[in-house]
């Protein structure tokens, strides 16, 4: 039996690549790291453990990646460093030079996995898993800011095409910096294959159009609950369709997407998600879903 191939956003979660935050982020200086006012490393720690009881709830294992003080602190946002296909996993180029030893981690937790790498990306090539989005099973859509390039994209398109994938990119704003986080899932989480939770203002015109042709059903965040969330109340996971987990604290938000029929989990997410930058989404990379 394949126990890898992810190609879509919201089907059932069944195996997923996590790693735990410890010393890494014990030890991290927050301004190097661009982590807010927020960041309480001992408290982010016991909240991602409030993720991990609502995942492990679903029954879907989890590969766990050591944090064994290596110093890497965003690596517990595993969804950055590599994507799953079903051909194999890609090992990534990070936009954030602090992060540029992990996709070479996850490599060698897929080898031990028994998962297979398909390949890397390599010299100026900038793609973090962050910015891509499943259309459908064939489409991967990629977000343009400061994490991923054109090369990037390139790449991908010519390890990708031979397995039936096209690879489409939009250009992101730059939003509040450089430094900051903005990746396209950022601004766009699937809730189900046809149903995204979305913040307008920051979406490419062209990528609007595209996903209103396709049929998706684009959800309002809303805009008061982005602001003071620094985005996180828009970074929903999918566990299965029609359930799905965000941060705690933003019930307007949760409001809108259970109108629309989405039964939603919370978990405490201030001192990990919002001072990290990095919600659900960031701190899971499912190896397979269906
Ligand atoms: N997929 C994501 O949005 N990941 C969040 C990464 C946050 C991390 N502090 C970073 O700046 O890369």
């Amino acid at each position: 039996m394949i126990d890898y191939g992810c190609q879509l956003m919201a089907e059932k979660m069944t195996r997923v690549l996590m790693r735990r935050p410890a010393d890494s982020l014990r030890n991290a200086d927050p301004q190097q790291w661009h982590y807010n006012h927020l960041f309480d490393a001992e408290k982010a720690i016991s909240q991602y453990e409030g993720l991990v009881g609502l995942i492990q709830e679903t029954g879907a294992e989890i590969i766990w990646m050591d944090d064994n003080n290596d110093g890497l602190s965003d690596a517990m946002f595993t969804r950055d460093a590599s994507l799953i296909t079903k051909a194999g996993a890609v090992l990534l180029r990070m936009g954030k030079a602090l992060r540029s030893a992990e996709p070479e981690l996850h490599g060698r937790t897929y080898e031990v996995n028994g998962i297979p790498v398909l390949g890397a990306l390599t010299g100026d090539a900038l793609v973090e898993g962050g910015d891509t989005i499943w259309l459908d099973e064939n489409t991967l859509i990629v977000g343009l800011g400061f994490r991923s390039n054109r090369e990037g994209v390139r790449q991908l398109n010519e390890m990708l095409n031979p397995h039936g994938i096209k690879v489409l990119s939009f250009d992101l704003p730059v939003w509040s910096g450089e430094e900051a986080c903005l990746h396209l899932m950022s601004v766009i989480s699937p809730l189900t294959e046809t149903r995204y939770l979305v913040h307008p203002p920051l979406i490419p015109a062209p990528l609007w159009t595209l996903m209103k042709e396709r049929g998706i059903e684009l959800i309002q965040a809303p805009a008061d609950e982005f602001e003071a969330s620094f985005g996180l109340n828009l970074n929903v996971l999918p566990l299965s369709p029609g359930n799905c987990v965000m941060i705690d604290g933003f019930p307007k938000t949760k409001a809108v997407m259970e109108e629309h029929g989405i039964n939603v989990s919370v978990f405490e997410g201030d001192a990990l998600c919002m001072a990290c930058e990095g919600g659900p989404t960031c701190l899971t990379n499912p190896v397979l879903r269906g």
